[in-house]
């Protein structure tokens, strides 16, 4: 199936895949080297891993590509018109400065950003796009806008709790997911998260504050990404979920914003922007 609908491009833009070897890496170079809209220009990893110096393709176990795992990402960005990062945070800091020299899209899926690694990216967003989400699939990006609606129509009686599963590998919590959704509750009851979030509850917790939004997260097996916020009140309850199966939905995503980012100036955008969902 195509990763993009109603696009015209004349040339495909030539794109760089940082942490090549990775889930989402892999599952990104597959649907690239599938894809009428991008072509793989770049695979980088870091230092030391064992595929830098073999093709993308064979290390994947397939037939090869014709683009070399590399750690030399001076070299492979300045040749991208498009760099996709799904890595670490301290990594995507580096790449978004390496992007921003090269003018080309990031387009940056890594979670577990804190306040310094943002700063960084502002920064680089000054030269060039920069797309940013932490969930890139088009289902959790609607979920995202029903949040803020129920949120904004119910009052403080109803409880906000948002709870996640992911896999065992997972090294982030709250899930950058978790987050978005928390952020639209919030914004739906006119507030700042950082004033309402309950990150975790051990021990005598004392009753639940009015109006809070507490996050759980379960780690465990391969999940791939669950998500549920419930709006929890006396005698009733509303839960929206989120359910995703396969991590092509965040590729996809990803891949769909590197091209529509081909003709937009500098600046921070997310997957909102670019599906259309803004208001
Ligand atoms: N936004 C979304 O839709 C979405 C979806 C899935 C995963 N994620 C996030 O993407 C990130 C990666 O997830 P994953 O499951 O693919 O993890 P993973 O551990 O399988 O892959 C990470 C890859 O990054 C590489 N890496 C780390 N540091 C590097 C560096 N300095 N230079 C080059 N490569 C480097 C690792 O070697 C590895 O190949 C996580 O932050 C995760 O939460 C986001
Ligand atoms: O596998 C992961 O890691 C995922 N990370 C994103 C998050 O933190 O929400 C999206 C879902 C998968």
């Amino acid at each position: 199936m195509s990763d993009l609908q109603n696009t015209d491009q004349p040339q495909r833009p030539g794109v760089v895949v940082t942490g090549a070897s990775g889930r989402m890496g892999q599952m990104l170079i597959r649907l690239i080297l599938d894809s009428d809209h991008l072509r793989l220009v770049g695979a980088l990893d870091r230092a030391g891993h064992d595929w830098i110096g073999q093709d993308i393709g064979t290390a994947m176990g397939g037939a090869p590509a014709g683009v070399t795992v590399s750690d030399d990402a001076v070299t492979a960005i300045a040749q991208a018109q498009a760099v996709i990062d799904f890595t670490s945070p301290d990594a995507t800091v580096a790449f978004a400065e390496l992007t921003a020299q090269a003018r080309a899209v990031h387009v940056i899926g890594t979670t577990g950003l804190e306040q310094r690694h943002l700063d960084a990216l502002a920064a680089a967003a000054r030269h060039a796009p920069i797309i940013r989400a932490g969930n890139m699939s088009l289902g959790v990006n609607l979920l995202v806008g029903l949040t803020r609606k129920v949120a904004a129509a119910l009052g403080t009686d109803w409880d906000i709790e948002v709870v996640e599963s992911h896999h065992r590998h997972k090294v982030d919590a709250p899930s950058g997911t978790a987050l978005m959704l928390g952020e639209a509750a919030a914004q739906g009851r006119g507030a700042a998260l950082d004033d309402l979030r309950v990150p975790v509850r051990d021990g005598i917790t004392g009753a639940r504050a009015p109006g809070s939004i507490g996050f759980s997260a379960i780690r465990g097996g391969d999940v791939v990404g669950e998500h549920d916020v419930i709006f929890a009140a006396d005698g009733e309850r509303i839960v929206l979920r989120h359910l995703a199966t396969d991590r092509a939905i965040f590729a996809r995503g990803a891949i769909r914003a590197a091209v529509w980012g081909q003709d937009k100036g500098p600046g921070q955008y997310d997957m909102m922007d670019v599906l259309g969902l803004q208001g």
